[in-house]
């Protein structure tokens, strides 16, 4: 086991090596209690409710309840197992670690954008650690690479935790909804095929005085349900509500690392359930701010999505908006066939931003054959390629 097992809990000193600056804009963000939604408080459903019809963005206090300080215990951990071998692992040994083949979900392999002559990534890598394979009913004979292999069973805790209080905030969601129980927790189990995962990602620090393209993570909204994130230094911004439609530079604000909370996001799949009632936050990571930036910066990212068969669409309940006639007569995808297309999507929409940023056609090499066919789904519609601006139609909204 490595050595960084025993690191104290109590002592986080490690992860936080530079305060975050206060002359940044700063996203203003509600902080909802884990405990409080626990034991069924129906003032924290509702502010629960607010906030997942406005930016779907919000801290969850996970030092209030039991269940929370685990989940946090095992994100740190995996934090480090991150930091323990993410900048030591040869480049050829981690790029061996694949994703399925075929784009479907980003739910196992490693992943990086360009990388520099020392062998290592110039923006950022990550890998993936499925959760069906360790939770399915049946053996479906997965085994983590070795470099991964002595850390499996905390990102197998965290994963289970993780699965606990996405159907927590599900299950707040399904009775705010007016629908039936189980509407949406039936469909987001541990145990189901979903391509549900924990992913740990690296930002590696860049020289203060370097010259450096800011962009780490190009803009995007998660191709899930919830997404639960842990990170301990800056980088993360969503934009300011008011810039829904056009978002300039001007609007995006930073998410400061919080001690003890997780950032969470609902995904896209959330607007498809709720004909966009529920707001899937759009988000990118740049550079650390200030001095923070020569330090790496490490996210660990939990997410719950529907179960592969779900039929991506809208419920129908006296809260949610009816859908248009075009919106009715839209094909259907299942939500392994939505996935995968939301992904192939942002990955075509990445390779093009890198080429834009190299000056050249560059392109990645990816650790699965992507299929040729369109997808038919554009993640980010309008989104001109090198710059970091989003536009939203206004039918969208
Ligand atoms: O690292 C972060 O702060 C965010 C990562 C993210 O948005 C993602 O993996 O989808
Ligand atoms: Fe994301």
């Amino acid at each position: 086991m490595s050595s960084f097992q025993d690191k104290s809990f109590s002592n986080m000193e490690d992860l936080y090596p530079v305060p975050f600056p206060d002359d940044v804009p700063i996203a203003k963000l509600e902080t909802i209690s884990l405990n409080k939604l626990l034991s069924n408080n129906e003032v924290e459903a509702q502010r629960l409710f607010n906030v997942c019809k406005g930016s779907g963005f919000f801290y969850l206090d996970m030092m209030d309840h039991e269940i929370g300080r685990k989940m946090w215990e095992d994100a740190c951990y995996a934090c480090r197992s991150g930091q323990a071998v993410l900048p030591i692992t040869p480049m050829t040994t981690k790029k061996a670690y694949k994703a399925r083949t075929g784009v479907k979900v980003l739910d196992r392999g490693y992943q990086t954008g360009a990388v520099n002559d020392d062998g290592q990534p110039r923006d950022s890598e990550m890998f993936m650690v499925p959760q069906t394979e360790f939770f399915s009913n049946e053996p479906l004979g997965f085994e983590l690479p070795p470099w991964l292999a002595p850390h499996e069973e905390r990102f197998k805790n965290a994963m289970s935790s993780g699965n606990i209080v996405a159907n927590v905030i599900l299950s707040i969601l399904e009775g705010k909804l007016e629908l039936p129980p189980g509407a949406l927790t039936n469909i987001h189990k541990l145990t189901d095929s979903s391509g549900d995962f924990i992913r740990v990602l690296r930002y590696p620090g860049t020289d203060l005085g370097a010259e450096i393209d800011p962009l780490r993570f190009p803009p995007h909204r998660d191709a899930v349900s919830i997404a639960i994130l842990f990170t301990w230094l800056g980088g993360l911004q969503i934009t300011d509500e008011e810039a829904a439609f056009a978002v300039p530079e001007s609007s995006w604000r930073w998410v400061k690392p919080v001690p003890g909370t997780a950032v969470v996001n609902l995904g896209d799949a959330m607007e498809v359930f709720t004909n966009k009632l529920l707001k899937s936050g759009l988000h990118r990571v740049i550079k650390a701010p200030g001095l923070q930036r020569a330090h790496d910066k490490y996210s660990v990212l939990i997410v719950a999505r529907p179960e592969d068969s779900t039929p991506m669409r809208s419920f129908s309940s006296p809260v949610i908006p009816e859908g248009t006639e075009e919106q009715k007569s839209a094909p259907i995808y299942s939500s392994i066939e939505w996935g995968h297309n939301k992904i192939k999507a942002l990955q075509d929409f990445i390779d093009k931003l890198q080429s834009a940023r190299a000056g050249k056609t560059e392109n990645l090499e990816r650790s699965w054959t992507a299929p040729k066919s369109g997808s038919g789904i554009d993640v980010l519609e309008g989104c001109p390629v090198g710059l970091v601006t989003h536009y939203r139609t206004k039918a969208e909204h």
